[in-house]
């Protein structure tokens, strides 16, 4: 574990420690440098709010030192509530502030889970006419997917089971965590 949280009491294990995320992030980002070394306006790399809060400061700061240049824009999005499981219904809090018709666009995500959110999203940024659009994700379940959906850069595989950390919350908790852990059952017990 890291140097000591706030919320580690409430931690069963964790996932991912923060020294992997580091590292992936760094290594997703030169992958994503790479293959889009030739684009001339740069990308347009959308944060899917809240859960991807984190992942995205990260991701962009490792972008930034490689290019190619990158404009930074956020979408809120939330189907999952107080709960551990999608309501299935994708509620749009906050739209992007701005065209992307003719772009690169990369959409930033913490996690694809049962994959609704970004079936949803993906084809609601196709009806605004990017140029192109891929996912990098920092994580993936694929023993949760309901609806395959093509993600062209995955940080890491992890287990069907709920995570909280970096980002990702129960019930608008542990977003703060360093690290991806899982709760302690009690946890889901408390009034
Ligand atoms: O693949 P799925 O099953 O659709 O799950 C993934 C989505 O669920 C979470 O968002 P949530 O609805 O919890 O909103 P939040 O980011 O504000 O917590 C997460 O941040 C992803 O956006
Ligand atoms: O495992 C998860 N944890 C927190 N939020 C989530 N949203 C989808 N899956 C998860
Ligand atoms: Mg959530």
């Amino acid at each position: 574990m890291t140097d000591g949280c706030w919320y580690d009491a409430d931690i069963d294990r964790v996932i991912i420690t923060e020294a992997q995320i580091r590292e992936k992030t760094a290594e997703l980002a030169k992958q994503v440098s790479a293959d889009y070394a030739s684009v001339e306006d740069g990308l347009l790399l959308v944060c899917v709010l809240k859960g991807a809060v984190m992942f995205m400061a990260d991701f962009a700061r490792a972008l930034g030192r490689h290019g190619p240049a990158a404009e930074l824009e956020f979408m809120a999005v939330s189907s999952y509530g107080q709960g551990t499981t999608s309501s299935g219904v994708v509620r749009i809090l906050k739209d992007l502030d701005r065209d992307i018709a003719g772009r690169h666009v990369i959409v930033v995500e913490d996690i694809v889970d049962s994959g609704l959110t970004l079936s949803w999203l993906l084809r609601y940024l196709a009806s605004r006419k990017a140029t192109s659009v891929e996912v990098v994700t920092l994580l993936r379940k694929p023993e949760a997917v309901k609806v395959s959906i093509p993600v062209k850069y995955v940080g890491f595989d992890i287990p069907n089971e709920f995570v909280v950390g970096y980002g990702l919350d129960f019930a608008e908790r542990y977003r703060e965590l360093p690290y991806v852990g899982v709760l302690k059952p009690e946890v889901y017990a408390r009034p």
